[in-house]
């Protein structure tokens, strides 16, 4: 079910006196125009993706569906900067009604492919990391050579057993590229050892995954750059998702599956950064909050953080 963009999740304090100097996001972001004919060049739409029947599918803890009006509050209000992008604009919400999340992701899929086409770059909002499959296979309908890469504690290559659900996206995109004779390009940057079992980590390699474990970008930042550089030179569009239980816990409780030793901001923000500015990231996520266990809206500060560097290093 398609919830179209509600003004009320877009309002924050006005400072009138600063004039234009002083706005705020809820002041710039404006419904997306569905009739319009023409490309959008350099705007970015968001999309929430308002789902945790994947999580529930996982055996996880819900609450995610609710993220995304939830991140939108905290967009409101941060001040506007100099940026290349020239608009920002809301579509709304995807709702998972019930556990119909196959239908959800019909829906995703349609209209991102609608938005891919008219050039704009797609943020969705999840939603638990179901929504990463739909968002990739929008993605593959236009480009042929995608790079993948999660910045998360979790592979999620898990096998759909019976299901697709939260842990399965980035196994059922190996399956696609499988199938439609596609390489499967794969990264995952902040890998936990103890999140993830040894069957996990042996389909990893299995599948010829890169990954940096959170050790690693916690010891050495080059761990990451150079391979990030080797990875993103060989594809033509990347899909770059973010799932918030890469943070530590102690900065995102508010996670279905929360993490200990994760990252902090600043480590992540220079991911995101060095990963944006190889101008080829096409569509982009933030997955996995979960408003029901976030202490004072600290996790989705940080995730309107993240969605903030993201927006302004495209
Ligand atoms: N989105 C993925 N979530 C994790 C959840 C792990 C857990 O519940 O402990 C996964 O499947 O590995
Ligand atoms: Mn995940
Ligand atoms: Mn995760």
């Amino acid at each position: 079910m398609i919830k179209p963009f509600d003004k009320s999740h877009w309002h924050g304090r006005v400072d009138v006196e600063d004039g234009m100097l002083g706005k705020r996001w809820h002041q710039l972001v404006k419904e997306f125009p569905k009739e319009h004919q023409a490309y959008l060049e350099k705007s970015v739409v968001f999309l929430g993706f308002a789902s945790d029947e994947g999580v529930r599918r996982n055996k996880g803890r819900v609450g995610a569906a609710k993220a995304p009006d939830a991140i939108r509050k905290m967009l409101s209000i941060l001040p506007q900067q100099d940026s290349d992008v020239n608009a920002l604009y809301d579509y709304g919400n995807v709702v998972c009604v019930g556990n119909n999340l196959e239908e959800a992701r019909d829906e995703q899929v349609q209209i991102l492919k609608n938005l891919i086409a008219k050039k704009t770059y797609p943020l969705v909002l999840g939603g638990g990391h179901e929504v990463a499959y739909g968002n990739f296979l929008a993605l593959s309908d236009k480009y042929k050579k995608i790079g993948i890469i999660n910045i998360d504690a979790h592979f999620d290559l898990r096998l759909p057993h019976p299901d697709t659900n939260s842990g399965t996206g980035f196994y059922e995109m190996s399956q696609f590229c499988e199938k439609n004779n596609r390489e499967f390009n794969y990264m995952c940057l902040g890998v936990q050892k103890t999140a993830n079992t040894k069957a996990i980590f042996e389909r990893a390699e299995k599948l010829g995954a890169h990954y940096v474990l959170a050790d690693q970008i916690h010891e050495d930042r080059r761990a990451w750059s150079i391979a990030i550089d080797a990875f993103v030179e060989k594809v033509d569009a990347i899909y770059l998702s973010l799932d918030m239980d890469v943070f530590d816990a102690a900065y995102a409780p508010g996670v279905s599956a929360p993490a200990a030793n994760g990252l902090n901001a600043f480590q992540v923000k220079g991911i995101l950064k060095h990963i944006l500015g190889s101008n080829k990231v096409r569509l982009m996520d933030v997955a996995e909050y979960n408003p029901e266990y976030d202490i004072d809206n600290r996790t989705a500060r940080l995730a309107a953080h993240m969605v903030s560097e993201m927006v302004h290093n495209l």
